[in-house]
C-alpha cells in the first residue's frame, strides 16, 4: 500500500491516503498527484484562512458566518465525525451543516438556518456524478440564486472538493474555486483530503494538520513496530479471532467521550463497505467470515439502551472501549470525568469476569427461586479492547482513526478480499434509477416482481 502498487486490484487504482498526510515525505511515494498534495493542502489552508478571518466575502460584501457541506458517504461522514470529536477547537461564530441525504428534508431544513448573503457551499464528491449529492448541490444553487439572482455571484457561495474538474466546471463551479483529489484516495479514506476542506474550516487549517500529523505518526508504527506490537495488526487479528474462529457476527465501537459520539458511525462506511466482501481478490467465494457488522455509540449512553444483550444475551460481540484519560470540559471539578471514567473501566470488567450463580445466591438468599438466581448470572467471558487516551486532540483523533484504518487493511489482507471497491453499491443503485423512471403511472411500472410492483402501486394510489 505504501509504496503505491495499485492493490485495489478491480479498479486497477493504488491505495494512498497515507500519502495526504505524509508531509515530512518521511514514505517515498511514486504515483502521479502525489507531488500535487502540498499544493492542494497550501490551497485549503489560504482559503480556510480567509474565511475565518472574514477576509473572504460574500456577494453583498459580508464576511461568511456558516458553511454547508453537501456530500454522501465518505464525502460527509468523516467531515461530520471529525468536526464532532473536535468541536472543542471549533471556531464558535461559524456554522456549520452537513447535508447528505436526498431526502428533501434534510436540504430544506438546513436551508432554514442559512443566509444566502453569508453561507458558503461546498459541494464534496468524488465522482461528482453521485444523484444525492449532486441533486441537493443544484437545489441549493437554485436556492442562492432565488436571492442573489445573477449567476456570477455562484463563484463567493460555491466551492467544490472533487477528482472530476469536467463535471465541476459543468455544474457551474470555476476551476479555481475546486479542490482537487485523486483517484488513489478511497471515498472512505477521503478526509486527510480536500475532502477535509469543512474540518478546517471549522477547526483552522493548524488543528487540520495536527490530525494529519497524528495519523502519519499511526502509519509509522503501523510500518516499523513489530508484529507483537504493532497496534493495527494487533487489533485485526483479535477481529479475526472472534470472527473466523469464535462466530462473532459485529464488533461494537464504545466511545466513553462525548465529542466521539459519530466515530462508529464514520467506521460503519469505512469497515463494512471495505470489508463486507464474499469473493477474494482472485474471484474465489470465500467459506469463511469476512467483514463484521461495525455499530457503536457513546458511553454511557450505550449503558440504558444495548448493554443488555452485551452482558446476557446469547452474542458474541467484541467490543472497543475508548476514552481519553481528561475531559476537556472538567465540569464540577472533574466530578462528571470520574463518573464517566468508572464505568469505562467498570463495563469490560462486567463483560469479562461477570457474577457467578454463587455470587447471585449470596446476594438474593439461598432461598430465592431458582430462576430468578439464573436471570441475575452474568456470564462474562465477554472479550473487549480499551483503549485511553491523554485527551482529545487533533493528533490523538488522526492516529486513532489510522489506527482503525490500518486494522481494517490487515483484515481484509488476511481475507484475501480487496478492501478498497465498493461493487456493492452499484445494484441498488442502478434499479431505482430505472424504478424512477416508472414512478408516473401504474402502467409504467413494469418488470418488477408481485411485491416491488404491489408496493409502487400501493404509492402512486396514494400519493397526495
Ligand atoms: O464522493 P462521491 O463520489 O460522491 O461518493 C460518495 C459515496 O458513494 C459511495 O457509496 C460510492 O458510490 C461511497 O463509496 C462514497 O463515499
Amino acid at each position: 500500500m505504501f509504496k503505491g502498487e495499485h492493490i485495489n486490484t478491480s479498479e486497477d487504482r493504488a491505495v494512498l491516503h497515507v500519502a495526504l498526510r505524509n508531509l515530512d515525505q518521511h514514505f517515498t511515494i511514486s504515483e502521479p498527484g502525489v507531488d500535487e498534495v502540498a499544493s492542494v493542502l497550501e490551497h485549503m489552508r489560504v482559503f480556510s484562512d480567509s474565511v475565518r478571518s472574514g477576509e473572504w466575502k460574500g456577494y453583498t460584501g459580508k464576511a461568511i458566518d456558516t458553511i454547508v457541506n453537501i456530500g454522501i458517504g465518505g464525502s460527509d461522514l468523516g467531515p461530520v465525525m471529525v468536526t464532532e470529536a473536535l468541536k472543542y477547537y471549533s471556531k464558535r461564530d461559524l456554522k456549520a451543516y452537513f447535508v447528505s441525504n436526498i431526502d428533501g428534508t434534510h436540504i430544506a431544513e438546513t436551508v432554514r438556518e442559512c443566509n444566502p448573503e453569508t453561507t458558503l457551499f461546498i459541494i464534496a464528491s468524488k465522482t461528482f456524478t453521485t444523484q444525492e449529492t449532486i441533486t441537493n448541490a443544484t437545489t441549493a444553487k437554485e436556492w442562492f440564486l432565488k436571492t442573489a439572482g445573477d449567476q456570477a455571484h455562484v463563484a463567493k457561495h460555491f466551492v467544490a472538493l472533487s477528482t472530476n474538474t469536467q463535471a465541476v466546471t459543468a455544474f457551474g463551479i470555476a476551476e479555481e474555486n475546486m479542490f482537487q483529489f485523486w483517484d488513489w484516495v478511497g471515498g472512505r479514506y477521503s478526509l486527510w483530503s480536500a475532502i477535509g476542506l469543512s474540518i478546517a474550516l471549522v477547526i483552522g487549517f493548524e488543528n487540520f494538520k495536527a490530525l494529519l500529523e497524528g495519523a502519519h505518526e499511526m502509519d509509522k508504527h503501523f510500518t516499523s513496530a513489530p508484529l507483537e506490537n504493532n497496534l493495527p495488526v494487533i487489533m485485526a487479528v483479535l477481529g479475526i479471532w472472534y470472527g473466523d474462529f469464535y462466530g462473532a457476527q459485529t464488533h461494537v465501537l464504545l466511545p466513553y467521550d462525548q465529542y466521539m459520539h459519530k466515530f462508529a458511525d464514520y467506521f460503519q462506511q469505512g469497515d463494512m463497505e471495505s470489508n463486507g466482501k464474499f469473493v477474494t481478490k482472485d474471484g474465489r467465494r470465500v467459506n469463511y467470515q469476512t467483514g463484521p457488522i461495525l455499530w457503536g455509540a457513546a458511553g454511557t449512553n450505550g449503558q440504558h439502551s444495548f448493554y443488555q444483550l452485551l452482558h446476557q444475551g446469547t452474542k458474541l460481540i467484541p467490543a472497543d472501549f475508548l476514552a481519553p484519560a481528561n475531559s476537556l470540559n472538567a465540569v464540577g471539578g472533574d466530578k462528571h470525568h470520574r463518573i464517566l471514567l468508572s464505568n469505562y473501566f467498570a463495563q469490560p470488567e462486567a463483560l469479562a469476569f461477570g457474577k457467578t450463580e454463587e455470587e447471585v445466591k449470596k446476594e438474593v438468599g439461598a432461598n430465592a427461586p431458582q430462576a430468578l438466581v439464573k436471570s441475575k448470572v452474568f456470564e462474562g467471558n465477554k472479550p473487549s479492547n480499551s483503549i485511553l487516551f491523554p485527551k482529545m486532540t487533533p493528533s490523538t483523533l488522526g492516529a486513532l482513526i489510522a489506527l482503525y484504518e490500518h486494522k481494517i487493511f490487515v483484515q481484509g489482507t488476511v481475507w484475501g478480499i480487496n478492501s478498497f471497491d465498493q461493487m456493492g453499491v452499484e445494484l441498488g443503485k442502478v434499479l431505482a434509477k430505472n424504478i424512477l423512471a416508472q414512478l408516473g403511472s401504474p402502467s409504467d411500472v413494469k418488470g418488477h416482481d408481485s411485491s416491488t410492483t404491489g408496493l409502487i402501486h400501493y404509492y402512486q394510489k396514494h400519493r397526495a
